[in-house]
C-alpha cells in the first residue's frame, strides 16, 4: 500500500466516529485532509446531515467550505470530535505537530476536543518525542533571534523555517523556528519551558490531548488508545 493509501485508511477509520449534528474540529495536512474529503463525500451523499466544524488553518477552511461543510468559530464548549495527523506520535499518544505550519489553531481546537483522534501512516510512530522530528514553535517575528537563543538554552538547535528563502508565515502572522533535539528530552518540562519564553505563541508538543490514534501500515490500521 502507498503512503498515500495508508494515510487515507487512517483517515476512513477515524471518519467512522462521526455522526449527524456533532461539531467537528478538522485538521491541516495531508492526512487531515483525506478526513475532510471523506466527511464531505458523507454529507454529500446523505449518510451524515447537519455537520458544523471549526477550522484549523485558512487551506482546511477552504476545503470544508468547497465541499459543503460549514464552517464555524470555535465555540464557547469547544467540539465533539477532533480529526488531525500527526508528525511524530508515541505508545501513550503523546504528539508532535506543526510541520504544515498550522500548531497554534491545532492546538487551540484540539485542546477543546471532546475527543481528539490521531492519524497517519504507521512511520509516525517513534519511541520517544522528537526522535525524528523538531518540535515546531511559533514565534512572534518582533524578538525572534532573542527568542531562538532562549530555546537554544533548553538544549535545542531552532531552525527558522524558510520556503523560497524567505521566512514561512503562518495564518497567524507569525514566524516558525523548528527545535532540533539530538537527545530524549523531557516532554512536559520543555513544554512548559518553551511556553514561558516571551514572543512564544504556540509549540507543537501536544501532550495528553489524544485520545485515539489510528496508523495505517501494509498489515492494516493499528489502533492507539489512551490508558
Ligand atoms: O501543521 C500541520 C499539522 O500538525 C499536520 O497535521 C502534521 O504536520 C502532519 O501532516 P501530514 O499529515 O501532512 O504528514
Amino acid at each position: 500500500m502507498s503512503a498515500e493509501a495508508q494515510k487515507e485508511q487512517a483517515a476512513m477509520s477515524a471518519v467512522a466516529h462521526v455522526e449527524s449534528k456533532m461539531v467537528l474540529g478538522l485538521g491541516t495536512g495531508s492526512t487531515a485532509k483525506y478526513a475532510t474529503l471523506e466527511i464531505g463525500r458523507r454529507l454529500a451523499a446523505g449518510e451524515l446531515r447537519d455537520l458544523r466544524a471549526a477550522v484549523t488553518s485558512e487551506a482546511t477552511g477552504a476545503l470544508a467550505r468547497s465541499l459543503g461543510i460549514p464552517v464555524i468559530d470555535l465555540p464557547r464548549g469547544g467540539v465533539d470530535l477532533a480529526i488531525d495527523g500527526m508528525d511524530e506520535v508515541t505508545g501513550t499518544l503523546d504528539a508532535i505537530k506543526g510541520l504544515g505550519g498550522a500548531l497554534l489553531r491545532e492546538k487551540i481546537v484540539e485542546a477543546r476536543a471532546a475527543r481528539f483522534i490521531l492519524i497517519g501512516d504507521a512511520s509516525k510512530r517513534v519511541r520517544y518525542l522528537g526522535e525524528r522530528a523538531p518540535v515546531p514553535v511559533e514565534v512572534l517575528p518582533f524578538g525572534l533571534e532573542a527568542a531562538s537563543r532562549d530555546l537554544e538554552a533548553l538544549g535545542c538547535r531552532p531552525v527558522l523555517r524558510l520556503s523560497g528563502g524567505r521566512p514561512v508565515t503562518t495564518d497567524n502572522g507569525h514566524h516558525l523556528l523548528d527545535c532540533h533535539f539530538s537527545h530524549p528530552f523531557d516532554p512536559q518540562e520543555v513544554a512548559l519551558a518553551i511556553s514561558q519564553i516571551p514572543g512564544v505563541l504556540g509549540h507543537g508538543l501536544f501532550l495528553g490531548l489524544a485520545h485515539l490514534a489510528y496508523l495505517a501500515s501494509d498489515d492494516g490500521v493499528d489502533v492507539l488508545e489512551r490508558a
